[in-house]
């Protein structure tokens, strides 16, 4: 039997509170990723290393895709997402003061 109005009321409760731990988890872990690469940047900065390196971001991309994929996430979406994070990033790392190159 379909639920009652009060048992779909319940759910949506339900649901949007698991959805909003999960966006509170989310902006954790990209503080903690955007601390890791804010790291990365000065490193790079510092050794005059490029801010971007397109390698690295293949590989991220492959696995990105495959884990998606394994979980039930449409690729395109996690590829979307990788590749808006990563252009946070680079715009952070160019905003670093270079090392003069030698
Ligand atoms: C963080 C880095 O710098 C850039 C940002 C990346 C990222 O956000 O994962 C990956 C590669 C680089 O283009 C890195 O080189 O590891």
């Amino acid at each position: 039997m379909a639920e009652s109005q009060d048992e779909a009321r319940q759910e949506l409760l339900a649901m949007r509170k698991t959805i909003d731990n999960i966006d509170a988890a989310m902006i954790h872990m990209l503080a903690e990723r955007f601390r890791c690469t804010q790291r990365v940047g000065a490193l790079k900065a510092k050794h005059a290393m490029p801010p971007a390196d397109p390698k690295r971001e293949e590989q991220q991309v492959a696995r990105l895709r495959d884990l998606a994929k394994v979980a039930d996430l449409d690729p395109e979406f996690a590829e979307k997402y990788l590749a808006f994070v990563i252009r946070e990033v680079i715009r952070h790392h160019e905003a670093f003061p270079r090392a003069p190159k030698a």
